[in-house]
């Protein structure tokens, strides 16, 4: 039964959180998944992962309905401990979009975000991943005045949505994840529209095979 259910969906969306040690990825990943705050701060040795199962409504024509699929969620919880580097960076290339953590009330790690923007780039092709920032645990006037518009900006080139997340209320946690998904899926579906071959001419079969969906290189 249990592999039954393992295949039974029709995206597979790998998300992977990355930042400093401490700044709260395993804790978010844990707010978002089982809903649970865990006030103990046990570091992550090497890489670990979460799932969780999301249904998603994609937008049809003039603002309707559209098409409604069951996405399976693998979140990655990177460590972010330098001695882990090595392993964790190679788990990049596969994820399509970052969620990109610091904590509000540690400059430094905020600092960082640029070296782990820059380190994700050099092992991924940016220009077709998705970021979020998220910072946790709370909210600190003075780094909000930073950024207004609530996106960061990297370089003049990358623009990326910003949110401020508390895993200890649950603030935001949900939202973040579900707008990285929310872009991720239109990009898909922009992919999957360019494609030649069409629903219908795949015998009217409208479900969507994510290995195949990534296996068309689609460069968008
Ligand atoms: N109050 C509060 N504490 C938080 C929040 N997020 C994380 N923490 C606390 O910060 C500490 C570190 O959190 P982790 O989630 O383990 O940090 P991490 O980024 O996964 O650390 P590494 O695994 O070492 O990379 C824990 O004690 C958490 O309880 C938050 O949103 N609010």
């Amino acid at each position: 039964i249990g592999t039954m259910i393992d295949g039974d969906y029709d995206f597979l969306i790998k998300l992977l959180a990355l930042g400093d040690s401490g700044v709260g990825k395993t804790t978010f990943l844990y707010r978002y998944t089982d809903n649970k705050f865990n006030p103990k701060f046990i570091t992550t040795v090497g890489i670990d992962f979460r799932e969780k199962r999301v249904v998603y409504n994609s937008a049809g024509p003039n603002g309707t309905t559209g098409k409604t699929f069951k996405v399976h969620l693998q979140l990655w919880d990177t460590a972010g401990q330098e001695r882990f580097r090595s392993l964790t960076t190679a788990f990049f290339r596969d994820a399509m979009g970052f969620l990109l953590m610091f904590d509000l009330t540690s400059q430094q790690s905020f600092l960082n975000v640029r070296n782990w923007m820059s380190k994700a780039q050099e092992r991924t092709f940016l220009e077709n991943k998705l970021i979020l920032v998220c910072p946790s645990p709370s909210f600190l006037e003075s780094i909000r005045m930073l950024h207004p518009k609530k996106h960061l900006h990297f370089k003049e080139k990358y623009v990326v949505p910003y949110f401020e997340t508390s895993a200890a209320t649950g603030h935001n946690v949900e939202k973040a994840v579900i707008t990285l998904l929310d872009l991720i899926m239109k990009r898909m579906e922009q992919c999957v529209d360019k494609t030649p071959v069409s629903d219908a001419a795949n015998g009217g079969n409208s479900k969507l095979d994510p290995e195949k969906t990534e296996e068309k290189k689609c460069a968008c």
